[in-house]
């Protein structure tokens, strides 16, 4: 991912996450669920530039196909973001999309983050992360880890977040040919919602589960289907509420085996697990 600066333009990286366990302690009376979860990134993702205009308006290139700009979470933080300050600036936003939508990895999400921290610059705004972790939390609850772009042990509705330090393996992350909706699997009363918190996080995550799995493989076969064909290979999961799933190897070269031998069935990508977004090295901060 590469990235550069002037005073009215601004490249920057807006990377994936995964999540490494994700268990659903409870329910809260708004509909939220309780959880705790670790969230790692990868070192993939999309790009997304911007370009100040000075008469408070903004434009998005490429629209995202099935996604109003409106409802676009880029343009919706923006306005957020300007709100919040009372800002008259603006934007011309143009996104590199790579990230598989929908698809757990937190892309839209991340595009959230990285529109708050690349328009705080560019307006020179001077807000803190805080200030922006908590508008982002407004707009997602994936939104904040994004914005903080630590590895992290995330409770609450994953707006907890204490960073970790985790060991940064190799991943091939493949898409099923399905799409899962995070408001569908929340609501879904057979989702297990009440797993017993954990005091302290075991060494291996490995040992713990994805609670969302095993509802999202029964409803969506091609889930499963990828999940199986993974395990043949390495340990794997679902990450988030899905559709993509991931397996985690020791080397790159490891990984590009595993993914060259699914390309014929598998859209996915390899990449690293990285406990620092690589969003956080191009901020002046
Ligand atoms: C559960 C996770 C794990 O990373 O799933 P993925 O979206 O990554 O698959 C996320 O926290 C999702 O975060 P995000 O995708 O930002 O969720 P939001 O837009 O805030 O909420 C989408 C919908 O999911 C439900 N939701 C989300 C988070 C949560 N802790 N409890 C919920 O019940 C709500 O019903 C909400 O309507
Ligand atoms: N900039 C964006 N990138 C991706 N999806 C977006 C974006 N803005 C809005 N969305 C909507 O949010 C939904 C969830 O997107 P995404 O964050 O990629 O998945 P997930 O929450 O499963 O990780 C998409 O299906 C899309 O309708």
């Amino acid at each position: 991912m590469t990235a550069q600066t002037t005073n009215t333009a601004l490249t920057l990286p807006s990377p994936a996450k995964l999540n490494l366990f994700l268990h659903i302690n409870g329910r809260r009376t708004d509909g939220y669920h309780e959880l705790q979860t670790v969230f790692q990134f990868v070192d993939y993702g999309d790009t997304l530039s911007f370009h100040l205009r000075s008469d408070g308006e903004f434009t998005l290139s490429p629209s995202l196909p099935g996604v109003a700009d409106a409802d676009n979470l880029i343009i919706k933080a923006a306005k957020k973001l300007q709100q919040a300050t009372e800002c008259t600036l603006g934007a011309d936003i143009k996104l590199e999309k790579r990230l598989p939508m929908g698809g757990g990895i937190g892309g839209g999400s991340s595009n959230a983050a990285t529109t708050l921290h690349g328009l705080n610059q560019l307006w020179q705004l001077g807000l803190s992360e805080a200030q922006l972790a908590d508008i982002g939390l407004s707009l997602g609850a994936d939104v904040p880890v994004f914005v903080r772009g630590k590895a992290a042990y995330a409770e609450g509705v994953g707006e907890k977040l204490r960073p970790v330090t985790l060991p940064e393996p190799w991943y091939v992350v493949l898409r099923p040919d399905c799409h899962v909706s995070t408001a569908e699997v929340f609501c879904d009363p057979a989702l297990p919602r009440n797993t017993k918190k954990l005091e302290k996080l075991p060494e291996d995550l490995w040992q713990l589960n994805n609670d969302c799995q095993k509802l999202v493989c029964d409803k969506h076969p091609a889930v499963e289907k990828a999940l199986q064909w993974l395990l043949e290979y390495a340990p794997a999961r679902m990450t988030g509420t899905g559709s993509c799933v991931f397996a985690q190897f020791d080397s790159q070269i490891q990984a590009n085996a595993c993914l060259a031998a699914a390309a014929d069935t598998y859209q996915g990508f390899v990449a690293q697990g990285i406990n620092s977004s690589p969003l956080l090295k191009y901020l002046n901060t």
